[in-house]
C-alpha cells in the first residue's frame, strides 16, 4: 500500500465541479509535484491533503489511515506557503518554534530544534530578526524551517518558490531537492512551473480542468507524454505537434507533412507504432521534442532510426549554449534545437535530422497517444 492514497477523489463548490475523481498515490519517501494550469485544481487537491477543504467524495489515506474526517491539525501534516504565512510580530526562532510552544515541547528541545533547523537552512544569524527584516527567500527559508521542526509524516508546499526571482528560485529549488535528499521526507509540492516539476519530483501528477492527465516518472512524462496536453505543457521549448498524413509502406509507414511552397516532407518511420498502420490514409499529430530534431552534426549518436529532411528555416535564435532554429511544418511552427555553432541561416535550408527513436504519435480527435 502506498504512504499517500487519493481514491476517487472529488470537490465541488456548489455545483461547480473542481476535482473529478482523481486517483493518486506516492510512496514514503516520495516526492509527488501536482502541475497544471492555472485553475486545474492543484491547490484545490493539496487543500483537500491538508484537511483546509472538505472533500465532496472519495478518500484520503497516509500511512493505511483514512484521514478523510480528521481536523487538519490532526492529520499530522505540515504545510508550506506561498505567501510564507509567517507571525510578522514574532522573531524567526520564535516562529520556527511557535508550533512547539503550543503542544508544550519544553524549552531546551524546542532550542535544540531551532538549532538543527537553522544549521540546516543556513538561517542560525537571522533568529532575533522580524520577518519584516528578512528578504523573500530568507522568509521562505523560515517558513520550510518552522514546517521541518514538526517532524510531520507528510509536507505539503503551494508554490512556494513563486514569490522569488527566477535566481533564487533555482538556488532555493537546488535547497528543497537536498533537504528532500537528506531528510528522505514525503512531499506533495503544487507548481505551475513545468521546470521545476521535472527537477524535483520523483512523481509527477498532470492536472487539466480537474482531471489527472498522466502520473508518473519525470521521464515518463516527458519521453512518452498520454496525450497532447501533457506533451505541450512539459518541456521548453515545448514538443513539437505536427499533423501528418500516414501512408503504409512496405513493412513500414511513412508520415508526410504539408509546407508551404515546397513539396511535403517524407519520413519513413521504421520502429512506429502498433497503432499508427491502423491510421493508414489518415491524419495522426507527429510529435517530436526539439532536441530530437537537430542537424547531423548535433544528432544522438545512439539513435537507430535517424530520417533527414530539408527544411526551409525561418528564425535562428542563439541561446548560447544551443541554437533554435524555427522552421514550419504542416502549418504548425517547428523548433530544432541545434548546437550552439551550427551553420544555419533565417531564409536558407538546412537539413535537418529527425531522431525518430523519440517520436510520438497522437489521434488527432481525442488527442491521445497513439501505443
Ligand atoms: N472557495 C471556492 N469557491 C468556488 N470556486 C473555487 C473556490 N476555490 C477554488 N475555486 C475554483 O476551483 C478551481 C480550481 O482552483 P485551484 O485554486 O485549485 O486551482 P489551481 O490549479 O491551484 O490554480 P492556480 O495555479 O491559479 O493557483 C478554479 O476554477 C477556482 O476558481
Amino acid at each position: 500500500m502506498a504512504f499517500l492514497e487519493i481514491r476517487n477523489l472529488e470537490k465541488s463548490f456548489g455545483k461547480v465541479s473542481v476535482l473529478k475523481g482523481i486517483d493518486l498515490e506516492i510512496d514514503k519517501g516520495g516526492f509527488l509535484v501536482l502541475v497544471g494550469p492555472s485553475g486545474c485544481g492543484k491547490s484545490t487537491l493539496l487543500n483537500s491533503i491538508a484537511g483546509l477543504e472538505t472533500i465532496t467524495g472519495g478518500s484520503i489515506s497516509i500511512d493505511g489511515r483514512g484521514i478523510d474526517g480528521l481536523h487538519p491539525s490532526k492529520r499530522d501534516i505540515a504545510m508550506v506557503f506561498q505567501s510564507y504565512a509567517l507571525y510578522p510580530n514574532m522573531t524567526v526562532a520564535q516562529n520556527i518554534a511557535f508550533g512547539m510552544e503550543i503542544r508544550g515541547v519544553p524549552k531546551a528541545v524546542r532550542d535544540k530544534a531551532i538549532g538543527q533547523v537553522s544549521d540546516m537552512l543556513q538561517i542560525g544569524h537571522l533568529l532575533d530578526r522580524r520577518p519584516s527584516q528578512l528578504s523573500g527567500g530568507q522568509r521562505q527559508r523560515v517558513a520550510i524551517g518552522r514546517a521541518l521542526v514538526r517532524d510531520p509524516k507528510l509536507f505539503l508546499f503551494d508554490e512556494p518558490l513563486s514569490n522569488l526571482d527566477a535566481k533564487l528560485r533555482v538556488d532555493m529549488r537546488t535547497e528543497i531537492k537536498r533537504l528532500h535528499q537528506r531528510m528522505g521526507t514525503t512531499i506533495v509540492y503544487v507548481t505551475h512551473d513545468q521546470i521545476e516539476a521535472m527537477t524535483l519530483a520523483t512523481k509527477i501528477a498532470v492536472l487539466k480542468d480537474g482531471l489527472l492527465q498522466q502520473s508518473g516518472t519525470p521521464a515518463e512524462i516527458y519521453n512518452n507524454p498520454a496525450n497532447t496536453f501533457v506533451a505541450d505543457f512539459m518541456g521548453s521549448p515545448a514538443m513539437n505537434l505536427v499533423p501528418v498524413a500516414v501512408h503504409k509502406n512496405g513493412s513500414g509507414v511513412a508520415i508526410s507533412a504539408e509546407r508551404d511552397n515546397l513539396e511535403p516532407l517524407v519520413l519513413t518511420v521504421p520502429n512506429a507504432p502498433a497503432g499508427l498502420a491502423g491510421h493508414d490514409g489518415g491524419k495522426v499529430i507527429f510529435g517530436v521534442r526539439p532536441e530530437a530534431l537537430t542537424d547531423r552534426d548535433s544528432a544522438d549518436r545512439n539513435a537507430r532510426n535517424i530520417a533527414e529532411g530539408e527544411c526551409l528555416i525561418e528564425v535562428v535564435e542563439p541561446a548560447g549554449s544551443d541554437t533554435f532554429a524555427v522552421t514550419r511544418l504542416g502549418g504548425k511552427q517547428v523548433t530544432a534545437r541545434l548546437r550552439a555553432d551550427a551553420n544555419v541561416a533565417a531564409g536558407q535550408k538546412a537539413k535537418l535530422a529527425f531522431n525518430l527513436d523519440k517520436a510520438v504519435f497522437f489521434d488527432p480527435a481525442s488527442g491521445q497517444r497513439i501505443g
